[in-house]
């Protein structure tokens, strides 16, 4: 076998899959689940025709920015409501709409809406928390796309302290589908970092029981 077809065979676009083994989640990781070529495209394409909203939380009495940018996608000409805010929901769009479509191949679920974040730099983040509130979260489907910076996903378990905390690295053109009890019984978080770093997109596809 000469050099050349082995590089083909290890070629950097081969889809990768990992299952972790979590007690009571239900979690796989999707490497290169679109080509660079798909990802950059899609990356460029996101940041620009997305319309991103500064959202914000309350602490303490206090309104204070989310330390990132956001914005929903889906469905219905409906208001969620997040972080205390009704947002508005923007009807899909051809990139998202191929992205659902790719992932619609790999579960057998049609996706209702889509929460896309983007994280600037180093400073912006998502703390510990869980998706969706009440039966829901007993059981559900999230599939989490990547493009742009790899961070890193962390999990721990919402009760048990003596499990030990796992981190996923997400990285351009990843996939990572959360199913079953996953939200119900771990919790997950995107850390800051002090690091000069690239700014990535994540997005979300959700699905909710009307
Ligand atoms: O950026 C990520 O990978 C996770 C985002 C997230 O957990 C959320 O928006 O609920
Ligand atoms: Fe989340």
């Amino acid at each position: 076998m000469n050099l050349f077809s082995q590089m083909d065979l290890f070629s950097s676009d081969e889809i990768l899959k990992t299952e972790f083994d979590l007690p009571g989640a239900d979690v796989t990781l999707f490497e290169n689940f679109f080509t660079t070529d798909e990802s950059n495209r899609l990356y460029n394409s996101l940041l620009q025709n997305t319309v991103w909203e500064q959202d914000q939380m309350t602490i303490y009495g206090k309104q204070v920015n989310l330390p990132r940018l956001t914005a929903w996608y889906g469905d219905a000409e409906a208001a969620v409501s997040y972080s205390d805010k009704r947002s508005k929901m923007h009807a899909w769009n051809t990139d998202l709409l191929f992205i659902k479509n790719r992932i619609e191949q790999e579960v057998p679920i049609k996706f209702t809406r889509c929460l896309l974040n983007y994280y600037r730099d180093g400073k912006d983040s998502v703390d510990w928390h869980q998706d969706y509130e009440g039966e829901q979260r007993k059981n559900t489907v999230i599939g989490s796309v990547t493009f742009g910076e790899k961070r890193p996903f962390q999990l721990k378990h919402a009760t048990r302290k003596d499990f030990k905390r796992i981190d996923i690295p997400l990285a351009h053109g990843s996939l990572l589908l959360m199913q079953g009890a996953t939200q119900n019984n771990w919790k997950h978080k995107i850390p800051k970092t002090t690091k000069k770093i690239n700014p990535r997109i994540n997005l979300t596809f959700r699905w909710i029981k009307s």
